[in-house]
């Protein structure tokens, strides 16, 4: 039976990688399949992971449809044997439904990669519609580290090192950026609760007040 599966998982756990894999495996085999992302950070119409790779993949933009991008390359005499979706949290909800049509009206595979939570812990749209329509979620095996050794759950939003709790729900990023830059920090649930990133707890280590206080 064809399915509808939510890889997910926080940011740098290897979903992209994962994505990669399961469509070299398939093309090896002589399948084909339709690659579809959004707002990868190597820029449009790209899926790309950190170990290095990238394939070509078309752009799902906002309003785009998912369902009738498929038929029309099926009734053009295309070859669609499953489909990947990477970055699947910036689908629009409606656009989840298209994937689950895919699956149910073309009895394709959909594979689909995202994170589920945004940095002030809140659902994504597309991924909560993921959770409600698919038939498999999967957590990625390799879990991301929190910088205090715990698997990382939550994923923090960082400016100049600090965690922030306001702004915009997309804004495309990376993890590891020099601190004065946006960028992004994969932590435990407590110390995402803390605030506490690792430039923050580095920083305590290093402030005088919690320095051992040497008995006179
Ligand atoms: N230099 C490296 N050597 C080995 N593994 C690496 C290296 N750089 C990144 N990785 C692996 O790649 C993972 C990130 O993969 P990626 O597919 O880009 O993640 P995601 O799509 O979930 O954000 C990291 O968790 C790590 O396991
Ligand atoms: C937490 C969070 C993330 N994003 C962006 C940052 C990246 O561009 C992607 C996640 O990509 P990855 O391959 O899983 O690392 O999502 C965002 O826009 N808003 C957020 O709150």
């Amino acid at each position: 039976m064809p399915e509808l599966v939510f890889f997910s998982g926080t940011m740098d756990c290897g979903k992209s990688t994962l994505a990669l894999q399961i469509g070299h495996n398939r093309s090896a085999r002589g399948l084909q399949g339709v690659i579809f992302t959004r707002d990868d950070r190597a820029g449009e119409g790209k899926l790309s992971s950190r170990l290095g790779l990238v394939t070509e993949a078309v752009e799902a933009t906002e309003g785009m449809d998912l369902y009738a991008y498929l038929v029309d390359q099926l009734s053009k005499g295309g070859r669609a044997d499953y489909v990947i979706v990477d970055e699947a949290q910036f689908l629009a909800p409606v656009q989840i439904d298209q994937l689950a049509r895919i699956v149910d009206d073309l009895g394709l595979d959909v594979f689909s990669f995202g994170i589920t939570t945004d940095f002030r812990t809140k659902l994504f749209p597309g991924s909560q519609r993921l959770m409600e329509l698919a038939d498999r979620i999967e957590q990625l095996q390799v879990e991301a580290l929190c910088w205090c050794g715990a698997r990382a759950t939550h994923n923090a939003r960082t400016v100049d090192g600090h965690m922030v709790v306001e702004g915009e729900q997309v804004v495309v990023g990376d993890v590891n950026r020099p601190a004065e830059k946006v960028g992004y920090e994969v932590l435990c649930r407590r110390h995402h609760r803390r605030r506490m990133t690792s430039s923050v707890a580095q920083a305590g280590v290093l402030s005088p007040d919690v320095l051992p206080v040497t008995p006179a």
